[in-house]
């Protein structure tokens, strides 16, 4: 099931395995990416803000020797009024002429000029955000990327439902994906449900509980995984193509890397199982950096 592919609403095929590239580190993760490629990952996730994507590069180039190119890439906050500005800066460091995805990170501008190009505090160590700028602006220099041909399509991360009503009323082009932190703590229900009625696929970030892999030790997964005798990682990453979205594990371990490949078709049942370990576990978000915005999921009401 490795294989497994969804269709963007652009028509273009997105493979539902992807890797993952945050917090691999220099060293790694150049050997990471081509051992990804080389052994049949067409999916690669990467960022701006990695600060890693000249090592992805290398590792893209190296796997390019026997792999196929596939790039998603993100937008970083401090660059939402010059989109096509930090797309080019990734493209350099990849050595790509367009990746297939490029998507605005989080709905959150970030101020520009401020004190540190990623990740700008005002002197009480708050975000420094920029107030005169909006994601709605984001979106439109976004399409207008689009039609440069940089990028195959666009799409958004960490948008809830009300952030993505707003964007969607002055959207010309839909968002082709809607990358969003998804496990069995943190099922997301109602934004899975909009995107599907929108054609906007989701794909699955941190679907493992991020680092050190903290859902394997869940009961309930480990014993699907005993019924089907995979490990629990199989049926974290098998969960979510069950649900119709793509997922992107991070490792820079080859052994596995070539282990998260393995998917397989869980049965109502299983899905059943995970979708309930919701209703007794409080949600548990791994990911939530202190912007001090309120981006409207309802777990952080
Ligand atoms: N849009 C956004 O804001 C975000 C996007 N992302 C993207 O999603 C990707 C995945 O999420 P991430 O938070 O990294 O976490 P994951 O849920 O993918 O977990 C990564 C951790 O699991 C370990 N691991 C991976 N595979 C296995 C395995 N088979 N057995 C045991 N341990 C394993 C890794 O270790 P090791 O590497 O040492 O093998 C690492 O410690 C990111 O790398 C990034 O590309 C993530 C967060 C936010
Ligand atoms: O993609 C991964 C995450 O979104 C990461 O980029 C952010 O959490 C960042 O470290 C931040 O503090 O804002």
């Amino acid at each position: 099931m490795s294989d497994t592919e969804f269709t963007l609403n652009t028509g273009a095929k997105i493979p539902a395995l992807g890797l993952g590239t945050w917090q691999s580190a220099p060293g790694e993760v150049k050997n990471a990416v081509s051992h990804a490629l080389k052994v049949g990952y067409k999916h690669i996730d990467a960022a701006y803000v990695y600060g890693n994507e000249d090592e992805v590069g290398e590792g893209l180039a190296e796997g390019f020797k026997s792999g196929i190119k596939r790039e998603d890439v993100f937008l970083w906050c401090t660059y939402h009024s010059r989109v096509e500005e930090n797309l080019d800066l990734s493209l350099k460091s990849l050595g790509l002429d367009y990746v297939d995805l490029y998507l605005m990170h989080w709905p959150v501008p970030m101020n520009p000029k401020g004190n540190d190009p990623k990740f700008p505090k005002h002197p009480d160590g708050s975000r420094d955000l920029d107030t005169t700028w909006s994601y709605t602006q984001t979106w439109k220099e976004m399409e207008a990327v689009l039609a440069t041909g940089k990028t195959r399509a666009i799409g958004v991360a960490n948008f809830s439902v009300p952030f993505l009503e707003e964007l969607m009323k002055e959207a010309k082009v839909t968002p082709a994906a809607n990358q969003i932190e998804n496990h069995p703590y943190l099922p997301q229900q109602e934004i899975v449900d909009y995107c599907k009625d929108k054609g906007i696929l989701i794909t699955a970030y941190s679907p493992l509980g991020s680092t050190g892999s903290p859902l394997f030790q869940e009961k309930e997964i480990q014993e699907v995984a005993k019924k089907h005798d995979v490990s629990p990682g199989t049926v974290l990453l098998s969960y979510h193509v069950a649900r119709g979205s793509s997922v992107i594990p991070k490792s820079v371990t080859p052994s596995r890397i070539e282990e998260n490949m393995k998917l397989i078709k869980l049965d109502s049942g299983d899905v059943k199982a995970l979708d309930n370990i919701a209703k007794t576990h409080p949600p548990n978000r791994f990911v939530y950096p202190a912007f001090g915005v309120n981006l409207g999921f309802p777990d952080k009401q």
